[in-house]
């Protein structure tokens, strides 16, 4: 949990809580957050001890939606815009969490792989960053693209793009989703192909900005 800017998507620039869930079964070998996969009980510390932190570890603290809210105030946080994301966030069920916020002020986003059903409240941006034939085994469900917001596709080469197509082509409709291409890790030659594609497609560029700064 902490406090930042919102780095990617059609939402970059927005102060934003950070929630990051632990675990995550689908297995990107190119996943910037390899240290929230495994769920481990000798892994569970405090919720002090995390937000103290300044390094990525692999520990993480057990809470509920009411004792989140309670941290944030606790915290002074003054950002009104809250990220759910992991992991996959949608290994939960998202609905109490969303609800409350929304309830109490806050807006709400999920960063989600697209591999699990989305449980959340109806007011929630949600962002689908579909993961394809990853090493987990998982499939992007049809009903994660339907639900999306905002499709933010990781990308390196063509071939990615190509897959991208294949999935839009199940979408029933793109009117109100903002299709965004991100690329991979910030290589040089995948973001030239971003680039190009965005433009030829008219679609959004999204950088994860907050990379390029050095902020978290
Ligand atoms: C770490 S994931 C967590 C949320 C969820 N599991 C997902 O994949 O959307 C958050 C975002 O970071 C992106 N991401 C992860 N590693 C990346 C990398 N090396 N380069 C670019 N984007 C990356 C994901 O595609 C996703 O949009
Ligand atoms: N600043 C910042 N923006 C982000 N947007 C999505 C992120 C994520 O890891 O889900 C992320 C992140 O890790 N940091
Ligand atoms: S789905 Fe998200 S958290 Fe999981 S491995 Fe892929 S990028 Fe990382
Ligand atoms: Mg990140």
């Amino acid at each position: 949990m902490f406090e930042t800017i919102q780095g990617e998507g059609a939402h970059t620039g927005i102060p934003s809580i950070f929630v990051r869930l632990q675990g995550c079964p689908v297995g990107c070998p190119w996943c910037d957050t390899k240290h929230t996969w495994e769920i481990k009980e000798d892994l569970i510390v405090s919720s002090k001890e995390i937000i103290e932190q300044t390094e990525e570890s692999e520990t993480y603290f057990l809470s509920d939606d009411k004792e989140l809210l309670t941290l944030f105030e606790k915290e002074g946080y003054l950002a009104k815009h809250v990220v759910i994301t992991g992991g996959e966030p949608c290994m939960y069920d998202l609905r109490g969490l969303t609800t409350l916020l929304h309830d109490n002020g806050f807006t709400t986003q999920i960063e989600t792989s697209g591999t699990f059903e989305i449980f959340c409240d109806e007011r929630t941006y949600v962002t689908v960053s579909p993961k394809i034939n990853m090493r987990g085994g998982f499939e992007v469900l049809t009903s994660a693209l339907e639900r999306a917001n905002e499709i933010k596709h990781p990308i390196a080469m063509q071939k990615h793009i190509d897959e991208l197509d294949a999935l839009l082509a199940n979408v029933s409709s793109l009117e109100g989703k903002q299709v965004c291409l991100q690329p991979i890790s910030q290589q040089p030659r995948a973001t030239e192909l971003a680039v190009k594609t965005c433009i030829a497609r008219n679609w959004r560029l999204s950088l994860q900005t907050h990379k390029y700064i050095g902020i978290e």
